[in-house]
């Protein structure tokens, strides 16, 4: 007998086995990623969604904390058709619902034809299908997190490789996945991680060298004062953003970002840069994207799929940005000379 059941938009009730008991509801969103669950479970950019693994088994190499990319789990719940134990006790220690043992091809058909929708989950041995009813009734549209950024960001600056013989990174955390610092780092930058809600004398006290917008939950739109950041320093200081911080740079200068269908989550979508015309696999988990980039901004790379802009540049303004994960965790690793790139544009 079912002790799960995941509830979709029109009431529809899916049975499942509960494998971390609870009640949660989210926006429901797929990854097609075949490894790197830890890392996906970690990031914050899955803050306020619940997250089915379209690949049948998920934890057959264990739960390492050395492969998390922040202190938490952030998708409210897991959905995946057979979960390790590993997983399942990790999940259930951190207070998150996950269920298997349901068809989760048919959730991905589901959300395909259907686009990203809103679900409510329950699990456990006292749970009733009206449980899962609740919470779907009572979850919100992505766009209507106002806040999230609160949510994810640190709340005080972070100073990491202090005195770093490279550039000054001002990192501007909109819920950034910790391999984005590590990448920084790794080349020698001195990175101040400030919240998603710094203001622009914050920033000046630092003086950096380069302003990254990093990755980040929700609707880019929500991240005004990141924006506000953007039109402040560009043209005078390098500009960088992955992912949300692409959506918010173009959002800043003129451009306009659109919620997607289902949006790119996994570790094998296709990049093509438009001026090498060299195509890298990449690492993606977006569910909207740069609808129109603005006049200030090049595309300057595309999905091979869909051909959505996956990289916005500005030659003479010093702007590289990109929609993709080049920060690669857990890879494909086609794209990290993103990073000397962005760096380049600071001097380094
Ligand atoms: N990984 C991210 O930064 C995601 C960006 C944004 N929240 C989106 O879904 O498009």
């Amino acid at each position: 007998m079912a002790d799960a059941y995941v509830a979709i938009e029109g009431d529809r009730v899916i049975e499942a086995r509960a494998r971390a008991p609870g009640t949660a509801r989210g926006e429901l969103v797929f990854t097609t990623a075949y490894t790197g669950y830890e890392e996906s479970l970690t990031d914050p950019s899955y803050e306020e969604q619940v997250l089915t693994f379209s690949y049948p088994l998920i934890g057959n190499y264990g739960v390492r904390e050395e492969r998390f990319e922040s202190d938490r789990v952030h998708p409210r719940a897991a959905v995946a058709r057979e979960m390790t134990d590993d997983v399942a006790e990790w999940l259930e220690s951190e207070g998150i619902p996950a269920v298997d043992h349901l068809d989760t091809r048919d959730i991905v058909t589901e959300i395909r034809d259907e686009g990203a929708m809103k679900c409510g989950i329950a699990a456990g041995a006292d749970v009733t299908e009206q449980d899962a009813l609740d919470e779907l009734h009572g979850c919100k549209h992505m766009s209507d997190h106002t806040d999230i950024g609160a949510q994810v960001s640190v709340d005080e600056v972070e100073v990491h490789n202090e005195g770093g013989d490279g550039a000054t990174v001002a990192l501007v955390d909109c819920g950034a996945k910790g391999s984005i610092t590590e990448s920084l780092v790794e080349r020698d930058a001195e990175v101040h991680v400030f919240p998603y809600d710094a203001s622009e004398d914050d920033v000046a006290a630092v003086d950096p060298d380069l302003l990254f917008i990093s990755n980040g939950p929700g609707d880019p739109e929500n991240f005004e004062q990141a924006g506000e950041l953007v039109e402040t320093y560009v043209g005078d200081v390098p500009l960088a953003g992955i992912c949300l911080g692409q959506q918010v740079v173009a959002n800043a200068l003129g451009g306009e970002t659109e919620k997607m269908e289902f949006g790119h989550r996994g570790v094998n979508q296709p990049v093509r840069d438009l001026r090498s015309n060299q195509v890298v696999m990449t690492t993606q988990n977006h569910g909207y994207t740069v609808a129109d980039p603005g006049d200030k901004l090049d595309v300057t790379q595309v999905n091979v799929n869909d051909d959505t802009p996956e990289g916005l540049e500005n030659d003479d303004l010093n702007i590289i940005t990109r929609q993709y994960h080049p920060e690669a965790n857990p890879g494909p690793h086609d794209s990290l000379g993103f990073f000397d790139d962005v760096l380049g544009m600071a001097g380094e």
